[in-house]
């Protein structure tokens, strides 16, 4: 093979890597990217499908040298590019000397599909249209910290597995079992487990709900909450309260006060 085609070669693959920052092609090639030092290290330890980890060899701090001999030793393919090659394929301006292409992970969410224990009720979370991937990121990162069953993001949902999401999940993409689809379908889906609607001032006061039954969180869009078609299918409406004022709380930050609530209610902290 002559160097023309060898370098051909090698951009188209450098194409396919970038085109990874776009959700369509995510989900067409179920593929995403992980970028950094940080981000590569709890991909290979959450054993997740690696395609091929990046590296920057004239840049290699410790950190990303041993990332790499991780991953050869784990049977990675692992690919040598030019730092411009990176900066091409991430979305973060400075990917600290490493990237890698990753298999989006199917774990199975217990309650959904497949039989949930008596004895722990499930605690799960749906998005409803959360707009900012950095707010389903942080999402993802408080329903791993309180060990939820799974998220459901509904399609107008942030992409999970966006650059921006997967940062501010810290990692919590790869591990917690996460669905994406048409939000009402998944709530029919999950038989057993009863949605609760998230609303300012409406409802119960959050801390005087019954957690102690297979339950969803379900959490609204950033302006105009939760969908009239989801909210149909809610059997419960619950409020954190505000007594300082304020038109609402973030809403990670309404996941995080509801979900150790739900855990806290159930003797699990
Ligand atoms: C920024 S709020 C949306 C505010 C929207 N204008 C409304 O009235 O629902 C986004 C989501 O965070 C959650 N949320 C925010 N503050 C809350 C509160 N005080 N009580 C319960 N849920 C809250 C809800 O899920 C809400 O849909």
């Amino acid at each position: 093979m002559g160097e023309e085609e060898i370098r051909s070669l090698q951009n188209a693959r450098v194409k396919e890597w970038a085109a990874l920052r776009r959700g369509k092609e995510r989900r067409r090639r179920g593929l995403f990217l992980a970028e950094g030092p940080h981000l590569v290290g709890e991909a290979l330890h959450s054993g997740l499908g690696i395609e091929v980890v990046l590296f920057d060899p004239r840049d290699q701090t410790p950190e990303v040298a041993s990332l790499v001999e991780e991953a050869r030793g784990k049977g990675c393919s692992v690919q040598p590019v030019d730092r411009r090659v990176l900066e091409r394929v991430c979305e973060v301006i400075t990917p600290q000397g490493i990237a890698a292409v990753v298999r989006i992970p199917e774990r199975p969410i217990p309650g959904f599909a497949v039989e949930a224990p008596e004895e722990d009720p499930v605690l799960m979370v749906a998005l409803d249209g959360i707009q900012d991937p950095g707010n389903v990121g942080a999402v993802l990162r408080v329903a791993r910290a309180v060990g939820v069953a799974g998220v459901l993001c509904g399609e107008d949902t942030a992409d999970p597995f966006s650059p921006k999401a997967v940062r501010s999940s810290m990692g919590a993409a790869f591990t917690v079992p996460i669905r994406q689809g048409r939000l009402v379908d998944m709530i029919w889906h999950a038989k057993g487990v009863e949605p609760v609607e998230t609303a300012v001032g409406e409802g119960v006061r959050y801390d005087r709900w019954n957690w102690n039954i297979p339950v969803m969180i379900v959490l609204g869009n950033e302006g105009r909450g939760i969908s009239p078609e989801v909210r149909q299918l809610c059997r419960g409406k619950v409020h954190i309260p505000m007594p300082g004022g304020g038109e609402s709380l973030n809403v990670a930050v309404a996941a995080a006060l509801l979900l150790y609530e739900a855990r806290r209610h159930r003797g699990a902290l």
